[in-house]
């Protein structure tokens, strides 16, 4: 097999998000979330540490619904009848995108917290 650059690599890799981002509902909410996050910390003008934090948050929460996607279309490829190791790979890959997304939740609580609050009390306080 012919040796992939990085070219290769990449394209590829740009083609799993594509495909991803298609067909799964819940990658697209994830990707429009994303978006409100960017809009919230450039609006309250939150700090690089907290940019860090909200960076990182999206990073797995994205991660986490790729590699869900990846485990269900695997799955579905060597087990598409019932199986009980399918459906514990299934819960199993579900529930890493469940704890990423509690997670970035309270991450995002924790650096808007007090920048709303203040923002809300300066507008009806
Ligand atoms: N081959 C299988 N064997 C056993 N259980 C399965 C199998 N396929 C799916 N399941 C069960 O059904 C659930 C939903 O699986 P499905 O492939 O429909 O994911 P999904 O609902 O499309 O997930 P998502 O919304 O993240 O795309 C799994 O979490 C698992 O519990």
């Amino acid at each position: 097999m012919k040796k992939r650059t990085w070219r290769d690599v990449f394209y590829s890799a740009t083609e799993g998000v594509i495909a991803t981002f298609r067909t799964e509902r819940n990658f697209r909410v994830h990707v429009l979330a994303t978006f409100f996050i960017v809009a919230a910390a450039w609006f309250f003008r939150v700090s690089v540490l907290d940019w860090m934090m909200l960076t990182l948050a999206i990073g797995m929460v994205l991660g986490a619904e790729l590699m869900n996607t990846a485990v269900e279309a695997a799955v579905d490829l060597v087990s598409p009848d019932w199986h009980p190791f399918a459906k514990k790979a299934k819960d199993a890959a579900a529930g890493a995108v469940l704890i990423a997304s509690i997670t970035a939740a309270a991450i995002g609580l924790i650096v808007f917290w007090h920048p709303v609050l203040h923002w809300l009390t300066t507008l009806f306080g």
